[in-house]
């Protein structure tokens, strides 16, 4: 077996499909690193669910990309196999850029589908719901987000408390910027149309992708579809979320009001900064002077 690093692994189909690899309907792009035991159960559960889906000839040609940063922990012969099952999955592996945004990129530049979605490898997405993702991205909703906070979905119990605070305050930052409920997610779609049309402007750092997308893309809030999904815990490995990723978030956060309203993101901030200035002399510190 060959190893191609940074370029197609190989190609291969799914066991079901009867026609060419050459063009694919829908893309599933994964960003991946060291998720090697988390690929065939996620694998082949998305073609499990493509294959039982009521409208199963809408994903007949459906690819998955794995974007790996050379994690050299079995994922490429892990894809090999597949391929060799008949799944159409490919393995493309970076060995000079790291980045969970900048993986997704690179697949969706990849990616032959005129419909993508973005997953995470370690089944937190269900793999189940990604039939559905796919078909919610049509000519009026250009964008899907998979939402945690929808009617009827929860959270796992497990998630830990201060990951669901952090998440809640980073939604709270990104509120100006999209009225979508949940742009912090890892799991959305778009087209190929409007992801070309974010392409030249997109800030690949860190790891929220989609709300860089959401923001750059230009889509307007009623070309965007939500699904609620239920967020599951990590099967296999450690999630790679750290401090340095949070603070990339508030960078990006800082670019992406410059963008969206440029001088008027200083204002806003000046605004902000003297609400809460007058937040604390009215609750601290005139308390303390003044009794
Ligand atoms: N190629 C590549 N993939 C990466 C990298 N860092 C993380 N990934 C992959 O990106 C996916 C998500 O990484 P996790 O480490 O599991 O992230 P998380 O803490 O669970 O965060 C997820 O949920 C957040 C919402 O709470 C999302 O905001 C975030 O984007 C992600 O989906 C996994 O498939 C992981 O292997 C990287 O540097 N390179
Ligand atoms: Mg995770």
């Amino acid at each position: 077996m060959s190893i191609a690093l940074d370029m197609d692994a190989a190609k291969s189909r799914k066991p079901t499909s009867s026609s060419s690899s050459s063009t694919a309907s829908c893309s599933v792009i994964v960003p991946a690193f060291r998720e090697n035991l988390n690929i065939r159960p996620l694998v082949t559960r998305l073609f499990q669910a493509f294959a039982s889906h009521p409208q199963a000839s809408e994903f007949r040609d459906a690819e998955v990309i794995i974007v790996d940063d050379n994690s050299r922990d079995g994922s490429v012969e892990t894809v090999s196999t597949l391929q060799s099952e008949g799944y159409n999955v490919r393995i493309v592996v970076r060995t000079s850029e790291r980045g969970l945004s900048s993986a997704v990129v690179r697949g969706f530049r990849e990616a032959k589908g005129e419909r993508m979605i973005c997953m995470d490898a370690d089944l937190q997405h269900p793999p189940e719901a990604v039939p559905d993702l796919l078909l919610a991205i049509t000519d009026r909703k250009q964008f899907v987000l998979g939402t945690r906070y929808g009617a009827g979905v929860s959270m796992d119990k497990d998630w830990p408390l201060h990951r669901q605070i952090i998440s809640s305050g980073a939604r709270m930052l990104a509120r100006p910027l999209t009225t979508a409920s949940d742009p912090m997610s890892g799991f959305f779609g778009i087209s190929k149309r409007a992801f070309a049309n974010a392409d030249q402007n997109i800030n690949a750092q860190g790891f929220k992708i989609a709300l860089d997308l959401l923001v750059k893309s230009g889509v307007s809030a009623d070309a965007i579809a939500e699904v609620p999904f239920s967020f599951g815990l990590r099967q296999e490995g450690e999630s790679k979320l750290d401090g340095k990723v949070m603070l990339k978030y508030l960078e990006q956060l800082a670019e992406l009001y410059r963008y969206r309203f440029g001088l008027l993101a200083i204002v806003l901030v000046l605004l902000l900064l003297l609400v809460l200035a007058l937040y604390v002399w009215a609750h601290v510190v005139s308390p303390v002077l003044f009794g």
